[in-house]
Formats: C-alpha cells, sequence, structure tokens
C-alpha cells in the first residue's frame, strides 16, 4: 500500500519576513507567521508588500513547482531592497536557503515563473526541505526529462531563435531538462529528420520552435513516423492511424501561430515552455486530406478553400513582409471578392459532440472531448465500411462560395481571440464545416469582422456551418456526369433541391473568375481543389492543456485552502 508522505510544517524566513511553510503531498503553502512582526524586526514597511502577502500567501500546487535549489544564504533584505539598520546578528550570518521556482498565472492565461527563497539558520532544516521538495517532484512522472528541439529561424519576424536561447533555454535548465537542439537549414528539415532519423527513443517530447507551418513540419514527421515504426500504412485510404506517443510543445515565434493560441490561451513564449515543463498533455484531432484516392497532407487548424487559399497564395509572395504579408494579402483577397462553384459532401456528425452554434466552448478538461461517442470510435475509418447506424447519410450542398473553411479546432489567434469557429474542439473527432456562400462584398466584410468581435460570425443568411466527420470537395470543372448523378442519388431531400436550384439557375461562365481556388492547409498551400478530409480523433498530443477558464488564478494572491 502506498503511504501519504508526511506534512512538512516550518517556520521559515523569506524575503516578506517569517512565514509558515507547509509542505503536503499536494501543495506547497507559505503564509506570513502568526507571530511574524516585520516592522518589530526593525525592516523598512513597505504597505504595499506586506498588503499583499497579509492578503494572500501562496498556495503552490506541487504539480507546478518547475523546480527546488539550494541558495546562497545570502541577506534576507537584499532581495526586496530594503535598507538594513542594524547590523547582521551571527545567527543571520550563518543562513542556509532554498529557492522555489514555481507557476504563477498572469493575465490572459499568461504563465510566469516566480521565485521564492526559504531561509533558516540550520542547515539540516534546509537540507530536510531540499529532499521532500525534490521527493515529491520525482513523483511527476509525466514531467519530459529531454526533449528534441527544433527552431525555425526564418519564422514570423525571425526571432525565434532568440525567443529559444533568452526566454525558453532557462526554464528548461532551471526544470533540468536537457535537450537536443536543431536549427533547421531548409523548409521540411524537421520533418524528414523526425520521419527518418531522430532516434526517438532518446526523448520525452519534441519542442518546435516557429509558427503554424514548423508545428505542421513536425507533426507530419512524427505522424509518418509514427506509423511506419508501428507498420499502418498512412496511404490507405481507411486506415486505423496509430496515435502518436510522444508529445509536441510548441513554442510560438511564427507569424498566426493559432495551434500555440488555440490550445494554450496566448502565444507566449514563455507560457509554453512552462507548459512543457509541467508535463501538460493534451490530445489532439487531425484531419487527412486527399485527392484521387491519394494522401496528400494532415491538418490541425484551417482548412480553407476561396478566400483563405487565394490570399495564402498572394501571402506566399510577400514572405519577407513577415507576420503583416497576411494583412496586406488578405485585403487584396477581399476586394478580388472571387467566388467558386462546387459540391460540398459530408457527414454530420453525432449530436453529443455539440453543434458549432451551441457555445460550448472547448476549455481544460472539456467534458465533450473526453466522451465516448460514434465520431471517435469512428473516425478515420473508411465510411463504406460503417455501419448503418453509424454512417449516417451523405449531405450534399453545390453552390457558389466565397470561402469553405474547415476549421479542426477553434483556430483562434491574436487577430481573431475567439476564433474562426469558437465551439469547435480539440480532440471531439470532429471538425467544422463553414460555408460562405457568395454574397456582397459588405455582407462579406460584415461577417470578417465579426472574427474579432463578440458578434456570431454564423449569423448570416449566407453562412452554413455543421460539425462533421468527414467531408469532400468537387470543384465544378472537376464534376463528371456520373459524380452529379451520385450525388443526387446520395444527397437527402435538401441536397436536392438545392441541387436542382443551381441546375436552374446556371450562369453564363464569365471569364475574369478563375474556376478554382487552392486549399489553405495550416498555412501550406494545397495546390488540389477537390479533396477528401477525414478526422483522426486525438491522433496527436500537445504539451499543453487546453484553455484554462479564468477563475480564482487571475487573482495571483489568492490562497486556496489546504
Ligand atoms: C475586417 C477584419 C478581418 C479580420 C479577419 C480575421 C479572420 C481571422 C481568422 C483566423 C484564422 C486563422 C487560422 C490559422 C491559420 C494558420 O494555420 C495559418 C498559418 O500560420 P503561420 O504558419 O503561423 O503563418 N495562417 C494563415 O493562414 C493566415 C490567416 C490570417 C487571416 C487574416
Ligand atoms: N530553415 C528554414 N528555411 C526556410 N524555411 C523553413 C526553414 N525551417 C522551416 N521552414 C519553413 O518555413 C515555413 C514557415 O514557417 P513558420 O515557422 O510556420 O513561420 P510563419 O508562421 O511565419 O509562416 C514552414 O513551411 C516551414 O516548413
Ligand atoms: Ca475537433
Amino acid at each position: 500500500m502506498e503511504t501519504q508522505p508526511r506534512a512538512l510544517c516550518s517556520q521559515l524566513t523569506s524575503q516578506h519576513g517569517l512565514c509558515d511553510v507547509t509542505l503536503t503531498g499536494a501543495f506547497l503553502s507559505w503564509k506570513e507567521a502568526e507571530t511574524c512582526r516585520r516592522r518589530a524586526a526593525g525592516h523598512a514597511y513597505d504597505p504595499r508588500k506586506a498588503g499583499a502577502f497579509k492578503k494572500g500567501g501562496r498556495c503552490v500546487p506541487l504539480c507546478e513547482i518547475v523546480a527546488v535549489q539550494e541558495t546562497e544564504g545570502e541577506d534576507p533584505g537584499a532581495d526586496t531592497g530594503e535598507r538594513r539598520s542594524a547590523p547582521r546578528s551571527p545567527a543571520e550570518c550563518n543562513q542556509h536557503a532554498f529557492t522555489v521556482s514555481y507557476v504563477e498565472r498572469g493575465r490572459k492565461h499568461r504563465w510566469q515563473c516566480s521565485e521564492v527563497t526559504f531561509r533558516c539558520t540550520e542547515s539540516r532544516l534546509c537540507l530536510q526541505w531540499l529532499q521532500a521538495i525534490k521527493e515529491q517532484l520525482a513523483l511527476l512522472t509525466t514531467r519530459p526529462k529531454r526533449l528534441l528541439v527544433y527552431i525555425n529561424p526564418y519564422g514570423g519576424k525571425q526571432r525565434g531563435k532568440r525567443i529559444y536561447e533568452q526566454k525558453v533555454a532557462p526554464i528548461f535548465c532551471r526544470a533540468s531538462i536537457s535537450t537536443d537542439v536543431i536549427v533547421t537549414e531548409r523548409a521540411n528539415h524537421a520533418r524528414d529528420h523526425l520521419k527518418t532519423e531522430a532516434d526517438l527513443q532518446k526523448y520525452d517530447g519534441i519542442v518546435c520552435v516557429g509558427g503554424d507551418g514548423m508545428f505542421s513540419e513536425v507533426m507530419h514527421g512524427l505522424i509518418s513516423r509514427t506509423q511506419r515504426d508501428t507498420g499502418a500504412d498512412q496511404n490507405c485510404s481507411g486506415e486505423t492511424l496509430v496515435e502518436c506517443s510522444l508529445r509536441v510543445g510548441i513554442i510560438p515565434a511564427g507569424s498566426t501561430d493559432c495551434v500555440c493560441y488555440a490550445t494554450v490561451g496566448s502565444n507566449d513564449p514563455v507560457t509554453s515552455a512552462l507548459h512543457i515543463v509541467v508535463g501538460d498533455s493534451q490530445p489532439m484531432d487531425v484531419c487527412s486530406i486527399r485527392a484521387d484516392d491519394t494522401f496528400l497532407r494532415y491538418s490541425v487548424s484551417l482548412l480553407g478553400y476561396g478566400f483563405y487559399g487565394d490570399m495564402l497564395t498572394d501571402s506566399e509572395r510577400k514572405r519577407w513582409m513577415g507576420p503583416a504579408r497576411y494583412d496586406l494579402s488578405g485585403v487584396k483577397t477581399f476586394l478580388s471578392h472571387r467566388y467558386y462553384e462546387g459540391t460540398v459532401s459530408f457527414l454530420l456528425a453525432d449530436s453529443n459532440v455539440g453543434t458549432p452554434r451551441d457555445k460550448l466552448q472547448c476549455r481544460s478538461g472539456c467534458n465533450i472531448c473526453q466522451q465516448p461517442s460514434a465520431d471517435k470510435r469512428l473516425c478515420g475509418k473508411e465510411d463504406r465500411a460503417l455501419d448503418g447506424e453509424a454512417k449516417g447519410a451523405w449531405q450534399v450542398i453545390r453552390g457558389k462560395f466565397l470561402a469553405i473553411n474547415a476549421a479542426c479546432m477553434s483556430c483562434a489567434c491574436p487577430r481573431s481571440p475567439k476564433g474562426l469557429s469558437p465551439s469547435a474542439h480539440l480532440a471531439n473527432g470532429t471538425v467544422d464545416l463553414i460555408l460562405v456562400h457568395k454574397c456582397s462584398r459588405l455582407d462579406f466584410f460584415r461577417h470578417l469582422l465579426r472574427h474579432t468581435n463578440k458578434d456570431d460570425q454564423f449569423d448570416h443568411p449566407f453562412v452554413e456551418v455543421y460539425r462533421v466527420r468527414q467531408f469532400r470537395f468537387t470543384p465544378r470543372c472537376q464534376e463528371t456526369a456520373s459524380e452529379l448523378e451520385l450525388e443526387l442519388r446520395e444527397g437527402d431531400g435538401v441536397g436536392r433541391a438545392r441541387f436542382f436550384s443551381q441546375i436552374c439557375r446556371k450562369h453564363p461562365a464569365c471569364g475574369c473568375m478563375p474556376t478554382h481556388s487552392c486549399w489553405n492547409c495550416d498555412g501550406e498551400i494545397l495546390p488540389h481543389a477537390g479533396i477528401e478530409v477525414r478526422v483522426h480523433c486525438q491522433l496527436i498530443k500537445l504539451f499543453a492543456r487546453g484553455i484554462e477558464e479564468q477563475t480564482v488564478f487571475d487573482d495571483p494572491y489568492t490562497l486556496c485552502a489546504i
């Protein structure tokens, strides 16, 4: 039987004075000692500090302690900047100290690494504390000890290397995490290294420093490698893909950083580094994309045809501008107001995984993502193999679209803090399919603007949104007579009615409108128009925990009761 460690309780001195410090199996807490009277001890009185300390003290879950280490027993007033009014007593000259680094929550889901130093006059007591905290930390087995880090030096504002060296490496070092760092020398360097060369047995996780494109590289390398190592064939349609066991951490240093933002709640490198250190784990759905029965790519965030495809194509020519390229290309693409004809067919998800308009946002420990559902059992599997109950009917929508977007997650990012599909889930085995039909420029602008404020971007007559587990798109130029017939037969009543209404309102072909766009696949151009997409539930895991609800943690001085 496992025995609970005994609580350790001592009076130790911190920069705030004498405090009662307690270590239990779950928390380290400290508060001003009952007997402590800072002014009586001759310290200058700082009402701001004293008030804050009195008000709260601290209670840190052990799982959020980054590290503990022995410290020089320096002057207790030194780190508060207080001036000493009396000479040191012999006891003060002979102090022993240890420093605890821990996660502290700030505003907007940001975490920082704070420190507290405790001193005492007995070396034995100091060592007892150090050992007890270290023993507790050693029990946290989900923390990574060895990481493989890939840095894209050209992502975003080309600050990846500096961000890693100045903000992240010191935190890994403090947490005693050892790293092998590879600064990439070309596009797909990280993907190819992971796929064929890297000795993955040596690592507890992979870290990528860059944007969504860099994450996509790492994800492709890791998924391909996992399938190869386990004998699964990602090129085979309907194959059940094997989940990747290594977690991936994202240090945001790109242009959009949507995967990081939507899984952590911020695009702050220190916050991401701390989520890695504490060993968080967030499963994530992955879409596989095929065309003509050939595997093309995976996607986790935005898969966008029309507006986002065209915008990306234009922005790639402006890479030198950094993240601002998206603004310029966004305006240009908006003004071009191009629409594309084609057919979207999809299989609706189970109702127990929510709907895109239910306003149930995916948050840390999300119930919807934890619930077993047909979508999770079946996603990734060939639709032809499904039984009648789970298969459902393919729905078919023909039309002229300004944009067809598939969001496997909310796609929240600094440009759109609630994201492309605010209620999309990270790990429910589904994707939100957003169809923006041809409308006026003004209406499309209103729709886009709503991505940046609290209004519902789906509340327009020209926008349809569905939660699906599989979909296909066929551009009008690729539709054959037999496909049209098949869709007619498979489609339900609504699909058939739409199909006929389109045929009846046939437009003469206009020479200035290109017949097809391309797909924006997590920021990479996919030069195919006709594709098939299927969701693989929880195929990969990140060092993240989903976006935390804003709770008591917004008040850094809150002392939780133990
Ligand atoms: C009138 C104001 C209009 C504002 C519209 C804002 C709409 C924002 C939706 C954001 C969706 C973001 C989806 C994320 C996509 C990324 O994967 C991709 C690549 O990122 P990275 O490698 O880090 O560069 N980014 C994009 O495709 C750019 C989308 C920017 C949209 C303005
Ligand atoms: N050393 C490199 N040189 C050029 N391109 C690279 C390098 N390393 C990675 N890439 C590629 O750069 C692209 C953009 O990377 P990313 O980090 O997402 O930046 P951004 O968010 O600015 O697009 C990705 O497609 C990635 O494959
Ligand atoms: Ca999902």
